[in-house]
């Protein structure tokens, strides 16, 4: 559905003496539909730039991206907003992704209105009402404010504010990372129940190899902005240490090969 080829992103720093940063360089993978890819690598490797490449954020030196058969940069700009739209993106902070001054009813509805997928607020709130569904949150968080919910409700919220847009594929960047152990736990569990329920594709980024290995079908393995490592993560991990035996609260159907 989703194929990276050759993807390559230099940046330049400095204004006197300007440097250049080869932060990915001939990244290449696919996303099958309904599948997780996992990306895995060290801090700096370069996992965030490829998810802000795939996300439109950041153009490409070199390289392309091809979804379902069309060349992304050959899009014209109204295609390109639909495919955006397809295609969300979560992150590790998930305060941050919520507005302070709006509740978490607001900070759902706006991205039905601005997107169009929605005529009335009444129509949206039947719509949040299936996401509270799908993201295990009861109606009760509706009137608070980001401020007044835990960070893996409001991970939820975020997750459920993405999935509104209806995507196709969701990238989520160490979207445990600020979490508790537990919590890591409950909210990977959730996306994969997420995508076993909507067929979602998944790129889970991660520097943990007990998550890849717990959520991802196949992964690649970044180091200085290259692939390393490429295949199924139970066949091209070192066994798991147990000290986060993540893996066991996982449920195993995750395991077929792509
Ligand atoms: N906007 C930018 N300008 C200059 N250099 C950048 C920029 N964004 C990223 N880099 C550099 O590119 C490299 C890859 O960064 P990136 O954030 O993709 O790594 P990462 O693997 O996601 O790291 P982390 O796990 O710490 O988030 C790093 O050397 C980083 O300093």
């Amino acid at each position: 559905m989703l194929e990276a080829i050759n993807l390559t992103k230099y940046f330049t720093q400095g204004l006197l003496n300007q440097k250049t940063i080869c932060a990915v360089e001939n990244v290449s993978f696919q996303v099958p539909p309904g599948k997780t890819l996992g990306i895995m690598g060290t801090s700096g490797s370069g996992k965030t730039t490829v998810a802000k490449l795939l996300a439109g954020l950041i153009r490409p030196t070199a390289g392309q991206i091809v979804y379902k058969g069309t060349v992304l940069s050959e899009l014209s700009s109204a295609q390109a907003r639909l495919f955006r739209s397809k295609l969300q993106m979560i992150f590790q902070h998930p305060s941050l992704a919520l507005d302070p001054r709006q509740t978490i009813v607001d900070a759902l509805l706006e991205p039905l209105f601005v997107h169009k997928l929605i005529d009335s607020r009444r129509q949206g709130l039947a719509k949040i009402d299936s996401l509270l569904h799908l993201t295990q949150l009861s109606a009760d968080i509706l009137p608070k404010y980001p401020w007044q919910i835990s960070g893996g409700q409001a991970q939820r919220i975020v997750i459920a504010r993405a999935l509104g847009l209806e995507p196709e594929l969701l990238i989520a960047d160490e979207p445990t990372a600020m979490l508790d152990v537990s919590i890591q736990a409950q909210i990977l569990t959730l996306l994969n129940d997420i995508q076993r329920q909507t067929g979602l594709s998944l790129i889970l980024i991660s520097h943990d190899p007990d998550v890849i290995r717990a959520c991802a079908d196949r992964m690649i393995g970044m180091e200085e902005g290259k692939v390393v490592m490429n295949g199924i993560p139970a066949a091209i991990l070192p066994p798991s240490d147990g000290l986060f035996a993540l893996r066991n609260t996982l449920p195993t159907y995750n395991t077929g090969g792509l």
